[in-house]
């Protein structure tokens, strides 16, 4: 006969429940100082954070894994999980152990997820955190993105793939929700913190009453957003997530911002990350655009910052009010003053989040008091800045609130410990019954004293003594040869051999206060702290725009502080198409290296729009490239410019297609991501975008490469782009005879003896050879292999010869900047391939015909 499986303990059942309804997130279930896992999730757990696997009992005739961690130290953990993608569902005990038959009761009280966090010690404080859904449409795509640290909640509406994937990089979200059966690129699709969502819950009619419920209104007619119902729908999808990890409403988010796309200049995915604005190639925060920019003194102001540079506008009159309060704030370096001040704020934008969810601290609180007593001398420095520029918009809301400033004041001892829970944080004399309860706890052996005094007086018995004792708590003990004399207020109490014990009404309330003093106390402390947190609540609003105010301010201090610091100047905004800069530098290059940096001028205007740049390896194409792209970021932000000057139209657009990334991951070669890239610019690139194409058809064989770089860039210019092309392809070199609006410029460098000196110096006209070999040799490739290389070269060379009879060799050629030479491959006409690429209207090719034409004319050759 088999052995009956013995049911499961009351606890595991009850584990087992709670677990059902979390499926998909790893259950804290707390036990005593212990938050335990079970089964898979202890597995899962104790690998993800390397604890010990052990066991409990058996379910189901098998011993049940468990892992734990400790309570106190459970923020760690839930840092490292969260990190990982996992979202942690926490279960406290709720119920009281000690009337509670069968297991305690409990309760999940949140669900800790990537994107929701607003716990300080899992955030990191200069990054926004963000939880992002997406919701497809007809013809459209809807993003709503919201910050729970800090209530900001947005949306928007595009109209392309293309351009979704480039806001969710701008984004980079913390956590995604999409519906259950879109299919994403597989960068996007393999993303631990990506949540598939049921399709049901994308119904606009159902995100109508979530954002009316959490708004606490009938209709969204005031929110400006009644015609983007695709953004609507992932909006609604988002705070359903939201409110259901938080378990509640989210106080703080009370707005719902809609980002129109035509108002900002679009940077795709692959650009932002060619320009490394806030993260660099290599994945880190190091030398990239922000890490020189931001020196703000709040964190909030550093995340601003970096949302600013990553959503440059093309709304003039904001970017010229930030600019016009830059430079007010660097007259006199007025920035120095309020810079100082403000390093007293801290992060008010979070602390507001974290006291609206009632998980503030009360650090925070303190930190609080703090920079409400910063805002009567911010006012005042702010008074004394000219009127006229974006700090008019701030003013308003960066005044004192000196009732609210007085009650933390007094509310509060100077450094509070870091939780409520062993008391400590209120101030003494802020309560009259707080410090009773405190006096009595803390002044009861003075009271006793006092007390027998009166006692001995007014009954004239000198003997008499207070005393205390556990089981029968306060007395006054007499004698028993004077009991008899005890006054008719003196109750009897106990009996002993040689004494008789009373207490007095006086005694026994004393002796209620006392003993239950300390906890009244905390119990007191912790309703004056919650009073506290209401108090703050009803001032939410205007502390949040006060807040938003300060972070402003920051950054606009800290650009002002980089332009001086860094000598940068205020671009001019023009509205004529073209980007001139003189003496410009790449804001990152200059400060990270050791050597002084060559300044360059850049001049694309409608009649000049595009530049062929050649020159050496490592002779700073690239460089000067990105640099123009980074002034012309930094002007559409409210920033300063590294150069002399520079005057800049407007811009829809900045592409680049730089380097040579591969997409294994993706499935894509290095050519294919190059092609993919290409493209994009080729189908999106109108007379205002600024466009830097480096070195495109390296990826593939010569002549393919050739056609490809030679047909692109005659697109770009008969498009007008503002393009910058920069190619090792001589033969590119001949485009501004055949191609309106295009030049050639080159790198310098010079030659002593057998190395090379990089001028890094821009100058009219094409480049005369390309010292690959020298640059290889100086990059220490073995002199037995450049020598070889040298005798390959001069063979081709000689092959090349006498191919084409006397044609000089390419680094013979020196074409005048003014009267550039007729290049080599295209001037051996007829090509019927080429005219038939030059007769083409590029637009009406589709890749694979152009292709096709590539290869036939290869092979013609
Ligand atoms: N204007 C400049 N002033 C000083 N140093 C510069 C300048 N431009 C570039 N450099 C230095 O030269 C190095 C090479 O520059 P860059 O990568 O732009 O060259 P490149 O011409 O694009 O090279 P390649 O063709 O090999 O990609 C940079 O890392 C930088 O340190």
């Amino acid at each position: 006969m088999s052995q009956a499986i013995p049911a499961n303990t009351p606890m595991i059942t009850q584990y087992l429940k709670i677990k059902r309804e979390h499926p998909e997130v790893l259950l804290f279930y707390r036990m005593g100082d212990f938050y335990e896992l079970f089964f898979d999730d202890a597995k899962r757990a104790a690998a993800l954070l390397d604890i010990t696997l052990t066991q409990r009992g058996q379910s189901g005739g098998k011993p049940i894994p468990m892992a734990g961690v400790p309570y106190h130290s459970a923020e760690g953990y839930l840092a490292r999980l969260v990190a990982s993608g996992e979202s942690v569902a926490i279960c406290e005990q709720i119920g009281d152990p000690a009337t509670s038959k069968g297991p305690v009761e409990r309760q999940v009280v949140r669900i800790v997820t990537p994107g929701t966090l607003h716990d300080e010690a899992l955030l990191d404080a200069r990054r926004d955190n963000v939880l992002v859904s997406l919701a497809p449409g007809n013809d459209r795509w809807g993003l709503a993105w919201l910050e729970l640290s800090s209530g900001r909640f947005s949306v928007l509406e595009v109209e392309s793939e293309a351009e979704m994937l480039a806001e969710l990089t701008r984004l980079s979200p913390a956590e995604l929700l999409v519906p259950e059966s879109l299919s994403l690129p597989d960068t996007w699709a393999q993303k631990r913190s990506l949540r598939r969502q049921g399709e049901w819950l994308f119904d606009l009619e159902s995100a109508n009453r979530s954002l009316c419920d959490q708004f606490e209104v009938k209709d969204l007619r005031g929110f400006g957003c009644a015609h983007l119902s695709t953004a609507l729908v992932a909006a609604g999808v988002l705070i359903d997530y939201a409110r259901d990890t938080q378990r509640s409403r989210l106080p703080h988010v009370t707005a719902l911002s809609v980002e129109n796309r035509d108002d900002a200049v679009v940077i795709d995915g692959a650009s932002r990350r060619n320009l490394e604005i806030d993260i660099n190639l290599g994945g880190s925060t190091d030398n990239t655009l922000a890490s020189v920019l931001d020196t703000c003194t709040t964190a909030m102001g550093s995340r601003l910052l970096k949302r600013w540079l990553n959503r440059p506008l093309r709304q003039r009159d904001i970017v010229q009010g930030r600019q016009a309060g830059v430079a007010l704030l660097g007259l006199d370096m007025a920035y120095l003053a309020l810079r100082e001040t403000l390093s007293d704020v801290g992060d008010v934008e979070r602390i507001l989040a974290r006291v609206a969810l009632y998980s503030a601290r009360p650090r925070d609180l303190a930190r609080l008091r703090d920079a409400l007593n910063t805002l009567p001398e911010l006012e005042q420095l702010l008074g004394g800045i000219e009127h006229g520029s974006a700090l008019d918009n701030l003013r308003p809301h960066i005044r004192p609130y000196p009732e609210l400033a007085d009650t933390l004041s007094r509310a509060l001892v100077e450094n509070p410990p870091v939780v409520i829970r062993d008391g400590g944080v209120i101030a003494d004399g802020f309560d009259a019954e707080l410090d009773e309860h405190r006096g009595m706890a803390e002044n009861a052996g003075s009271y006793l004293v006092q007390l027998e005094l009166r006692e001995r007086e007014r009954t004239g018995l000198a003997n008499l003594k207070v005393g205390y004792n556990r089981v029968h708590g306060y007395f006054i003990e007499l004698p028993r040869a004077q009991a008899q004399q005890a006054p008719a207020d003196y109750i009897r109490r106990q009996t002993l051999k040689n004494a008789e014990r009373f207490i007095i009404p006086e005694l026994k309330e004393f002796e209620d206060k006392a003993l239950s003093a300390k906890s009244r106390a905390l119990t007191r402390e912790k309703w004056l702290y919650d009073r506290l947190l209401s108090e703050l609540n009803g001032l939410l609003g205007e502390l949040q725009s006060t807040s938003r105010a300060l972070a402003e301010l920051d950054v606009l201090c800290a650009f002002a502080e980089r332009a001086e610091a860094l000598n940068w100047v205020r671009p001019r905004l023009s509205d004529a198409t073209g980007i001139t800069i003189t003496a410009g530098r790449h804001p990152v290059v200059e400060q990270v290296s050791d050597k002084p940096f060559v300044p360059n001028d850049v001049m694309l205007t409608p009649q000049q729009h595009m530049l062929v740049i050649t020159g050496p390896n490592m002779g700073g194409k690239s460089t000067y490239m990105r640099q123009t792209a980074l002034i012309a970021l930094l002007a559409h932000s409210g920033s300063f410019v590294p150069a002399e000057a520079a005057e800049i139209g407007p811009i829809d657009r900045i592409f680049t297609r730089i380097g040579s990334s591969d997409d294994l991951a993706g499935g894509r070669s290095t050519f294919m991501v190059e092609m993919t890239e290409t493209a994009n610019i080729l189908h999106n690139a109108t007379e205002h975008s600024l466009v830097l194409m480096d070195e495109i058809g390296r990826g593939t064989s010569t002549f393919d490469g050739l056609s490809l770089a030679w047909a692109s860039a005659e697109h770009l210019a008969k498009a007008r782009a503002l393009t910058l092309f920069a190619t090792h392809y001589f033969e590119m070199t001949a485009l501004p005879e055949q191609a309106e609006g295009v030049a050639n410029i080159h790198l310098t460098a010079t030659e002593h003896g057998d190395t090379i000196v990089f001028m890094h110096r821009i100058e009219a006209g094409p480049a005369s050879q390309s010292y690959g070999l020298q640059v290889a040799q100086l990059a220490g490739v073995p002199g037995h292999v450049i020598k070889r290389a040298r005798e390959k070269l001069m063979a081709l060379e000689q092959r090349d010869v006498d191919t084409h009879q006397a044609r000089p060799a390419d680094h013979e050629r020196a074409p005048s900047p003014t009267a550039p030479q007729q290049n080599d491959l295209f001037a051996s006409a007829p090509h019927p391939v080429l005219e038939a690429l030059e007769r083409a209207d590029v637009d009406d090719l589709s890749p694979r015909e152009a292709l096709a034409l590539i290869y036939q004319w290869r092979d013609l050759l």
